[in-house]
């Protein structure tokens, strides 16, 4: 089966995208394994589908694949490309457009400078998925939110935990240069308090108005930037009282900027979105 795709990245997440408007791909997980595949396949960190939404009000259905098969809820740089996507393919002609996810719906708006703004809905924090209690843990408030400690690698590591649609557990560093991402992201996105996995954040504070961000993300590891990551650790660190409600956010492969006028709010994130090619792969 030959099929075409779209090949994007939003500040070097990249993406395999997929036009199922005009009819319906039901994507395998190893299908989505196949596509994600840096040597056998096309290369991303995830897979992005593009479907009409049946739901009146709302444009596009938009549905995600980590590059290993799993569908998830929620992609913050796919948004980004999603919008330029369907802008690109003339399947829309609005700069703002309402799509659903999994479980949620975002407004995604295409600003005239080429930069794309995305409402991403508002943070939950209901996230701890096994209570503390079974070891005796207990959280550390400090400003509005809760670090709670979690024992990894023999020592306990403060998370605070939100979600933004998918499950993000994030801490502070001094330096995301020399922080343990590699050893320590597995280790948090496999750990017994997170039965559904976690993405696991590290986060710099530089200053009231900037990070520096590496995120180990659940199913596909460290990627050179995370959406929804950048959200939650902007989220984590304006509720710890460590930064003020505009953020920009440095991520290897990029800078994204978050904002946030706290809880209640929606969470606002601006970033590039770029097609790299177009192509075709027989499967
Ligand atoms: N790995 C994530 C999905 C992709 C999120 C990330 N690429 C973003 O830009 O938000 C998860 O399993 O929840």
């Amino acid at each position: 089966m030959r099929l075409k795709f779209t090949k994007m990245q939003g500040a070097g997440n990249d993406f395999v995208v997929l036009d199922a408007t005009q009819a319906p791909l039901d994507l395998q997980p190893e299908t989505a394994r196949r596509l994600g595949d840096r040597r056998f396949g096309v290369g991303a960190d995830q897979i992005l589908v593009v479907e009409r939404s049946r739901t009146p009000g709302i444009d596009f259905r938009y549905r995600i694949f980590n590059n290993t098969g799993d569908e998830v809820e929620h992609c913050g740089n796919g948004a980004r490309c999603f919008v330029r996507y369907v802008h690109e393919h003339g399947l829309t002609d609005r700069a703002s457009i309402k799509v659903e996810t999994m479980n949620r719906v975002l407004e995604l708006h295409l600003q005239p400078d080429g930069r794309v703004t995305v409402d991403m809905g508002e943070p939950v924090f209901d996230l701890l998925q096994v209570p503390f209690d079974s070891t005796g843990l207990t959280p550390r408030a400090e400003g509005h939110g809760q670090l709670w400690p979690v024992e990894v690698q023999g020592h306990a590591v403060e998370l605070h935990m939100v979600s933004m649609g998918n499950p993000h557990a994030v801490q502070r560093v001094a330096d995301v240069d020399s922080a343990p991402v590699l050893t320590q992201g597995p280790l948090i996105e496999h750990h017994l308090r997170f039965p559904a996995r976690v993405n696991a954040g590290f986060m710099q504070v530089v200053n009231r108005g900037r990070i520096r961000l590496r995120v180990y993300e659940r199913s596909a590891g460290e990627t050179l930037a995370c959406g929804t990551g950048a959200c939650a650790a902007v989220v984590s660190g304006i509720l710890l009282g460590w930064l003020d409600g505009r953020v920009d956010v440095e991520a290897r492969g990029g800078s994204l900027t978050i904002e946030w006028a706290g809880p209640g709010h929606p969470v606002l994130m601006t970033g590039p979105a770029q097609t790299v090619f177009e192509g075709e792969i027989e499967l």
